[in-house]
This record gives C-alpha cells, structure tokens and sequence, in this order.
C-alpha cells in the first residue's frame, strides 16, 4: 500500500467471504432428519401459513411421517464425507479460499443445521474480521432461501455488542459470468456422455405459485437465466434444445408449472429419447438433483418410453465454479480489499 510518510500506516481490516446453503441433516437416520425438518419448514419464510394453522400440521403429520421417508431418500445419496451438500459447499469453500489467497478468509455456513451461521460469523469475527461478505449460494433470488439466509446471519449480528460491517452478494442469476460458467460445465459434461442429448432439460426447484404473484422475483429470474442459457448454447450446431421445469413439489398447494416429472414424459411424447438435465439453480449437488432427478426421475422417463437419461453435475466446487466465486466474490469487495 502506497502510503504519504507523514501518514500513520493502518492495517488493512480483515475481510471475510461467508458462503451459505441451505442445510441439510447431519446424519441419513429419521430422527437427524426429522430435527432438520422441524427447523427448514418453521422457518416463515418458508412455510408461509398462519403458525397457529401450520404448526399443529407440521408436528402432528408431516413430522410424524416425512422424516422416516426423507431418511430413506438421504441414504442412497449420502458419501462417506456425509451429506453431498455438506460435502460440496465445503470443498467450494476451501476452493475458493485458495483462489483468493490469504487476504480474505472464505468459510461456509449452512441456513438450517450445521455449521450454523451465528456460530461461523462469530468464528471470523474472532479471527478479525472486521468487515464480512455474506454470500447465500442461490443464483435466483427467492425470499424462501436467499433472504432466510441474510436474516439469520442479521439475526446473529442483533446479539452483537461489535458488529462487523456487512455486504451481501446479489443474485447472479443474469450475470455472464454465471451464464459463462454453466454454458462451460455443461459443454464439458455432455460431451463426456455415451449418448448424444435430443434435447437439454434445465430444471429448477419449485416455489408455491402464490409466491410469484406476491412478488418474489424467483420464477422470473430463473426464466432469465434458462433464455441467456439457451442463447449461449444455441452457439452450437445443431443447437441442442432447451426445456425448463420445477421439481420438488411439497404440499397441497399450486407450484410453479411446469413440473419436471411432467415434462419428461411430454418430452418422451414429443419424440424424445435421450435427455440430460442440468439443475442451474442449486450451487451444489444434493438430495433434490441427486435422488430426485438421477433416481427417480429417471425411472419416471425410462418408463415413459425414453432410453438414455443423464444429470449433469452442478457447478459445484469445478474450476469454472470457483472463476465464477472469484468474480461475484471479488466485485462486492471493491474497496474492501486491494
Ligand atoms: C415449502 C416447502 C419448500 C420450499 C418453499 C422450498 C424452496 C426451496 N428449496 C431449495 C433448495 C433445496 N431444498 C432442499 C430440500 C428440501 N426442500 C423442501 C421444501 C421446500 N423447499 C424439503 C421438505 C426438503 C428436504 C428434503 C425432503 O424431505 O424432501 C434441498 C436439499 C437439501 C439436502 O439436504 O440435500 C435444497 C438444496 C430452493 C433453491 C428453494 C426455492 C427457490
Ligand atoms: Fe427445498
Ligand atoms: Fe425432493
């Protein structure tokens, strides 16, 4: 740092880049997954139901019966490093520590379970973090994941005598940087599979409807991402079609259309045969791409009639992942670091 020699030499805060995902339970048996539940689905923002409603719900049905069939899914995707969300947002977070260098200290958190976000803002705030970047890993915004997140970690800071001054990463969900990133992975990707793709299926978490019509930016932002994707891909010849849907419907409720068992058997019907889904809105391979999509989906499509099906990996902690992180990480820290 060039500083005037009549001028005292300040040290340079220290910065920190949080990174935050959903959660996941800390173990494949109902009882780790019914304590994740309670916490995920109390969250009102999440559940957007009266509490005095949806609470005698939640414990007398769903907790009584989801955790044991949950626990199930969880254990045909669990690793020997325990939950593939777990274990991805970590290795991204050691990756993007290295990228970054020593200057910045890059951990990761989790919104429900563990490593919990009160418990690492507090850890970089011991280390000397004076200025912290709070990172939510959802590329489309969603009150129901990227806010939740900020929340907790603005809830964790209202219990601070010190706080540290705090920025948030904006969604990313437009950025060329993201749009760059999934076009390279999924290139590198479908050219690695035994077949050649009739057509891409991008498929995306749901939302309730009602959610979109309140506001929430969700459902536009991922139809943005999927047209920009679909324009960076039409590059190729012939350019591989472009689908979109939402999948992991939970309730009685209307969810956002269309959905992605639906839409691979329409597929299948429109002459179809081999598919690969991309899932762009989860950072992280997880319960939801990894049973849900691999699995299940899968069989749904084989038994409509289809022949080869593949998941493309997210970008998980990829080298085109952590050039994206950098970037993201980098532009919100203007001025916070050289
Ligand atoms: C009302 C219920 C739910 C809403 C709204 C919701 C939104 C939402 N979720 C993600 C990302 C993930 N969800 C995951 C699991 C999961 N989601 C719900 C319910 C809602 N999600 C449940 C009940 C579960 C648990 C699993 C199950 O019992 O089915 C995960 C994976 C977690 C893991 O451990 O691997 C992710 C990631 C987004 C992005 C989103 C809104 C945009
Ligand atoms: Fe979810
Ligand atoms: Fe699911």
């Amino acid at each position: 740092m060039n500083q005037p020699a009549n001028h005292p030499v300040i040290a340079t805060p220290k910065v920190g880049v949080l990174l935050i995902n959903l959660g996941t339970p800390d173990a494949p048996d109902p009882k780790s997954v019914r304590r994740y539940l309670a916490e995920f689905l109390s969250d009102r923002r999440v559940v957007e139901i009266p509490q005095l409603l949806w609470q005698p719900i939640l414990r007398g049905v769903i907790l009584t019966t989801r955790p044991k069939k949950s626990a199930h899914a969880y254990q045909q995707v669990w690793t020997p490093d325990g939950s593939p969300l777990a274990v991805h947002t970590r290795a991204t977070a050691h990756a993007l520590q290295q990228a970054m260098g020593q200057g910045v200290v890059v951990d990761w958190a989790m919104r429900y379970g563990n490593p919990a976000i009160a418990a690492k803002l507090a850890a970089m705030k011991a280390q000397g973090c004076e200025r912290i970047l709070l990172a939510p890993l959802y590329p489309q915004y969603s009150a129901a994941t990227t806010a939740t997140a900020n929340d907790a970690a603005f809830a964790a800071l209202a219990a601070m005598r010190w706080q540290p001054a705090i920025r948030t990463l904006p969604p990313y969900h437009d950025d060329p940087a993201y749009i760059a990133a999934l076009k390279a992975s999924i290139d590198r990707h479908v050219a690695a599979l035994d077949f050649v793709p009739d057509a891409l299926l991008a498929s995306f978490h749901g939302m309730p409807e009602r959610t979109l019509h309140l506001g929430d930016p969700y459902h536009c932002q991922s139809v943005k991402t999927v047209r920009l994707l679909r324009e960076a891909l039409s590059l190729k010849n012939p350019p591989l079609p472009v689908h979109m849907s939402f999948q992991s419907r939970f309730g009685r409720a209307k969810w956002l259309e269309p959905e992605t068992e639906a839409t691979l058997a329409k597929l299948v019907k429109e002459g179809v045969r081999n598919v690969a889904v991309v899932t762009p809105g989860f950072a992280a391979d997880c319960l939801e791409t990894l049973e849900e999509i691999a699995l299940r989906a899968k069989d749904v499509f084989l038994a409509q009639g289809g022949e080869k099906f593949a998941l493309l990996p997210c970008l998980n902690a990829s080298a085109e992942a952590i050039t994206l992180y950098d970037r993201l990480v980098s532009r919100e820290l203007s001025g916070w670091i050289n």
